[in-house]
């Protein structure tokens, strides 16, 4: 599956939230969406996950527009959480499995054991990096074609990062591809193989990831640094 941007816009009051973006995500990669706080990242997730209109431009999933039949190959995790404060784990799973035909229970069960949650801890005793982990957990139960996923490192510890990250590379659907954003690049830079740099809601730079470490000399956190430093 292919999701094409083009030139697109999306603006708050008067201000620029995502101000010209063209991309194309392609089948069985891993895009790092990279930027600092307000860049425009999150804003771009919605659009392609269909949660908000872009103001101008265009964007397509194989050619159709986003929409309520896009969602159902588009696994989107977004940086809220969504679950009802009364439910366990268990129930966050059958909710997600209502609105979603692609839902695969078993798989649930398997990343939140692999995760280590317990199926009958409750929503509202979780820790947020337990709560981040139940999020992944429940968008990489979908067999979807393309997984957006918004800061997903968030409120995750140093030490449970790799993990999580070792989790979400060996869970999507075989190709298919992932687009994280994140302004934790270090964390990142091993298993992206393809970088969108963001500021003030256009894209600075974008490329394969082998290329920049050739053709620059230079690390992806590298040139991060030089970017936004
Ligand atoms: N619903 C909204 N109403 C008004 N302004 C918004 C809204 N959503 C985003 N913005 C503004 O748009 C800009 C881009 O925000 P966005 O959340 O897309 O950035 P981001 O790169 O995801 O940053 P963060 O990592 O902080 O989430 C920011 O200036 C933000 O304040």
């Amino acid at each position: 599956m292919m999701l094409d941007c083009v030139n697109v816009v999306k603006r708050y009051g008067g201000k620029f939230a995502v101000n010209g973006m063209s991309v194309a995500i392609e089948d069985a990669h891993i895009y790092g969406l990279l930027g600092p706080n307000g860049s425009g990242k999150s804003t771009w997730m919605k659009m392609a996950a269909g949660l908000i209109v872009p103001d101008e431009g265009e964007m397509r999933l194989d050619g159709v527009k986003i929409s309520a039949e896009t969602k159902k190959h588009i696994a989107y995790m977004p940086t809220e959480g969504y679950f009802y404060s009364y439910m366990k784990i268990k129930d966050a799973g059958r909710y997600y499995q209502d609105f979603f035909d692609d839902f695969d229970a078993q798989q649930f069960e398997k990343l939140t054991a692999d995760m280590d949650l317990e199926m009958n801890m409750k929503v509202r005793n979780l820790s947020s990096g337990m709560m981040a982990k139940l999020k992944i957990a429940v968008t990489l139960s979908r067999k979807a074609e393309l997984y957006l996923l918004d800061e997903p490192l968030n409120g995750i510890d140093l030490l449970a990062r790799d993990e999580v990250v070792n989790t979400i590379l060996t869970n999507m659907s075989d190709n298919a591809s992932v687009v994280i954003s994140s302004h934790l690049v270090e964390e990142l830079e091993r298993i992206i193989d393809k970088a969108i740099f963001m500021k003030d809601g256009q894209i600075v730079l974008m490329g394969d990831v082998e290329e920049i470490r050739q053709e620059r000399g230079e690390s992806v956190t590298d040139l991060y640094r030089q970017i936004y430093g």
